[in-house]
């Protein structure tokens, strides 16, 4: 038996890092996925084969006749532990450990804020639960997820998951979502091209929590009530001019904040700033930060500000909001 599981990115529109202290946040699923097979092997063994990523710590070395590869176990096998630790949680709820083959390919860029970790981890545990014949309801991959990411990174607010699992617009607050209703943002995401590991950002982030609680606290309480807003405005009975005005305003503010936090980078911020300039109505970091992504809300200047992330060294993404979370695409007995 062969089962084929996806699951979409997703970009935070408000919020990422002061989620992870309890603060609420708003993430859509966007239409980029990754896609996970799984199968059962014979040699009792779980083999992971990650088609697309960058495996780093390699080095090849050649004589005339012969090419040596010698791998840094350590760095492969830290790459693989979103996927080792899915594949482990959900043997576990099934209570059975069996042979199985994951593989993967993915259209989300690594590390850069697009949520690449949960989309991996919540495809992989569709998959392989699937295959064994759990069956989860989409609030229980999410809940997986999030343990995947607990696991992996030591710190994780679940939202990313979250989205990933049930698709659309979400407003999150501690393990809880409520759906937003469907609004069509006019948005572009601008990718420096960097990466940043979130495990290390929100690290960092923590360090400065503990040596400075009396600065950081204000910025996180600020991020939470700026989110609440955001909310209020996406709800209320406003015309669209208005509402994405607002919404641009909070959106500048939110990236000033996490600029405050140490989130943001040169590219980043000029990103950012090439945006506004080129008509944006507002610009922010979407996700860890550290390099990664910006987006930008331009209602009927999405060309000009995607020219403008180009010109500035990043790379543009017209992005929609994806409907659906995790997907199972095909079974074949
Ligand atoms: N296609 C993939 N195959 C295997 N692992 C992946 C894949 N995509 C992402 N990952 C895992 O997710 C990590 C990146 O997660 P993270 O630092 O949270 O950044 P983001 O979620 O913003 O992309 C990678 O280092 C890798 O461990
Ligand atoms: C920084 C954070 O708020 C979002 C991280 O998103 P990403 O892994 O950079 O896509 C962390 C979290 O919510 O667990
Ligand atoms: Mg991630």
């Amino acid at each position: 038996m062969r089962v084929l599981a996806s699951a979409p990115a997703k970009i935070i529109l408000f919020g990422e890092h002061s989620v992870v202290y309890g603060k609420p946040a708003i993430a859509a699923a966007i239409d980029l996925r990754t896609y996970v097979w799984a199968e059962f092997n014979k040699n009792g063994r779980i083999r992971i084969e990650a088609k697309d990523i960058r495996v780093p710590g390699l080095t090849v070395s050649f004589s005339d006749k012969e090419i040596y590869f010698e791998t840094d176990y350590g760095k492969a096998a830290e790459v693989l532990s979103y996927v080792r630790e899915a594949i482990n949680l959900v043997m576990e709820e099934a209570g059975q450990k069996k042979g199985v083959t994951v593989s993967i390919t993915s259209q989300i860029p690594v590390g850069a804020g697009l949520g690449s970790s949960a989309a991996v981890a919540v495809a992989t545990i569709g998959a392989v639960s699937r295959l064994l014949g759990l069956e989860l309801t989409k609030e229980e991959v999410a809940k997986l997820g999030h343990k995947t990411e607990l696991l992996v990174q030591g710190a994780s607010s679940g939202i990313d998951p979250t989205v990933s699992a049930i698709g659309g617009f979400l407003y999150y607050e501690k393990g809880t979502f409520e759906e937003l209703p469907a609004i069509e943002l006019p948005i572009v995401v601008g990718y420096t091209g960097s990466s940043g590991s979130t495990k290390e950002l929100v690290a960092k982030v923590r360090r400065s929590f503990e040596e400075m609680p009396e600065i950081i606290t204000p910025i996180l309480n600020s991020m939470g009530k700026l989110v609440e807003k955001a909310r209020e405005v996406i709800l209320a009975d406003y015309d669209k001019e208005l509402k994405f005005q607002l919404l641009g305003r909070l959106m500048n503010i939110n990236h000033g904040l996490l600029d405050a936090l140490g989130v943001s980078t040169k590219s980043l911020s000029d990103l950012v700033y090439a945006s506004r300039e080129a008509g944006a109505l507002g610009a922010k970091i979407t996700g860890a930060g550290g390099g990664g992504c910006m987006y930008a809300l331009a209602p009927g200047k999405q060309s000009e500000v995607a020219t403008a992330i180009k010109i500035a060294g990043g790379m543009p993404m017209i992005t929609k909001i994806s409907r659906e979370g995790l997907r199972i695409e095909e079974v074949e007995e």
